[in-house]
């Protein structure tokens, strides 16, 4: 099983990327989602959820990813938990992850975790400009994640914007490949699949 991690700070455009390498490569290929590891806090009200540091590590349940992808790459199932972004909570449901030639991992703090990092055969940063990244995700949190305007702004001053810079930013330099702008860079993504082809022949 090939590895790919696919880092990059919120709304740089990971999603996109991964969903352009997928149509690309000509393989079974499966993915987990560092989004759906988020800690669940039940404990909580719906206003104290709201108010926590999800740009911090300690916020992820990275034991859980790391235990899913060896897993994997045993060649067995994992259930991943489901993440409802609206309510910040785990879903009872969880979605069944079959192995495959392919593994791609995907999230903004992947390569800040030294554990998971040393688990990927290729590492790919998603580096898009902070006022395009933030300007998709004001779009993205009020249209898909059920939040305010002044929500997403509170949350980008409180806790995004310093812990980007604190953990996301520096990550960057375990990257083997660095893709600009995201989404649009098709000479990137063509590169980085055919690169996954390439390891696919070996
Ligand atoms: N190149 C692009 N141009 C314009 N909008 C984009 C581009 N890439 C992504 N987006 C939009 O920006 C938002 C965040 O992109 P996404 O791929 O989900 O980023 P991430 O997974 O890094 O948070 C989405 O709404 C997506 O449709
Ligand atoms: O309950 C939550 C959990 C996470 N977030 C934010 O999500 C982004 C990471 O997701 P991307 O898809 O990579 O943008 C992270 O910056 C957290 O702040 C949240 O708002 N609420």
């Amino acid at each position: 099983m090939i590895v790919l991690g696919i880092a990059g700070g919120t709304g740089s455009g990971k999603t996109t990327v991964t969903g352009a390498i997928l149509e690309k490569v000509n393989a079974h290929t499966s993915l987990l989602e560092q989004d759906a590891y988020y800690r669940d806090m039940p404990e909580l009200s719906l206003d104290e959820r709201a108010k926590v540091n999800y740009d911090h590590p300690d916020a992820i349940e990275f034991s859980l990813l790391i235990q899913h992808i060896k897993t994997l790459k045993k060649g067995l199932p994992i259930a991943q938990p489901i993440y409802d972004f609206t309510n910040h909570l785990r879903k009872k449901e969880t979605t069944t992850v079959k192995p495959a030639r392919i593994l791609i991992v995907e999230g903004i703090l992947i390569f800040a975790i030294p554990e998971l990092r040393e688990l990927f055969d290729m590492k790919i940063f998603v580096d898009t400009d902070d006022d395009e990244r933030l300007l998709r995700r004001i779009s993205r949190d009020m249209e898909e994640r059920g939040r305010s305007f002044e929500s997403v702004q509170e949350q980008y001053r409180k806790t995004v914007k310093p812990m980007h810079l604190e953990f996301v930013e520096p990550s960057k330099r375990y990257a083997d490949v660095i893709i600009p702008r995201g989404g649009g860079n098709n000479v990137g993504i063509d590169m980085v699949a055919s690169r996954l082809q390439y390891l696919l022949t070996l």
